[in-house]
């Protein structure tokens, strides 16, 4: 069975004059533990559709069924709810705390679930050694890189273990040697811990550690491809389907 159902979503801004259609009547479907990218050029309706997707903002048509529930139906607090349990998120700016150390950042979700204080520790430790974050645990957030600061988000998006991990643009900020690293655990995860995820790029070398991209255009799905081999055959079919799709910057 399907993990998320995509059913005829259509997203309009504005009002009378100025409306435009981000998104127009796209379906289709994620399976559990696929590892899907989402891709195309500039205002395509990239994020539109992520957003859409994870619950963060709700379609004008159409529907979403996550874990066959029915997500558009539900109100604010029962969505809120319904994340907690089940989705996790990196966001392109992180979306860390300042004024809160790297240590509570990471553990902020586990507190607001009321876990006890041993499992908490427990988690954090498992977590902060797999993503080599130990040294900076009291640090905050501007005293500590960049790539540290995304690591330390991604740990905060993991540490509940969601069924669901969005990404917008994970690696935008980091130096290849950092994104190759933090690509490499969403592959562990993806695989040992069959988590689910889809992630927003622009970047075919990140789109290539995807199992399957679904290509965006003005709205509509305009392509999909599958890595049926080596990541480096599946990052030149991105490529070519990065020409074929056109529209400048991506
Ligand atoms: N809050 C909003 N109000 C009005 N129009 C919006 C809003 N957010 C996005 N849009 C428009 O919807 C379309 C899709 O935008 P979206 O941000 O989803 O594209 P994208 O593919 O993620 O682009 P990029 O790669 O540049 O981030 C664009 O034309 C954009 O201008």
């Amino acid at each position: 069975m399907a993990f998320i159902e995509v059913d005829h979503v259509k997203k309009i801004y504005g009002m009378k004059f100025n409306r435009s259609t981000a998104i127009d009547n796209i379906s289709f479907v994620i399976d559990p533990g696929e590892f899907v990218g989402i891709m195309g050029p500039s205002g395509a309706g990239k994020t539109t559709l992520l957003n859409i997707m994870s619950t963060i903002d709700k379609p004008t048509f159409g529907h979403i069924k996550i874990d066959n529930q029915d997500v558009t139906q539900y109100d604010e607090k029962k969505l809120s709810e319904f994340r907690r349990q089940k989705l996790g998120f990196i966001f392109q700016d992180f979306n860390l705390l300042n004024s809160l150390t790297i240590r509570e950042n990471i553990i902020l979700p586990l507190a607001l679930d009321k876990l006890n204080v041993a499992t908490i520790e427990e988690k954090l430790a498992n977590i902060a050694t797999v993503l080599n974050l130990n040294t900076i645990l009291e640090r905050f957030p501007n005293e500590v890189s960049i790539g540290q600061q995304q690591r330390a988000a991604v740990a905060r998006a993991i540490i509940t273990e969601p069924k669901m991990l969005f990404a917008d643009e994970p690696t935008g900020s980091l130096d290849s040697k950092a994104a190759t690293e933090l690509l490499q655990y969403l592959t562990d995860v993806n695989e040992k811990q069959k988590m689910t995820l889809m992630m927003v790029t622009h970047d075919a070398f990140t789109a290539s550690y995807c199992k399957r991209i679904i290509f965006i255009k003005d709205g509509h799905v305009f392509a999909e491809i599958r890595r049926d081999g080596q990541r480096k055959d599946f990052f030149q079919k991105i490529i070519d389907m990065q020409a074929a799709i056109g529209g400048g910057e991506q």
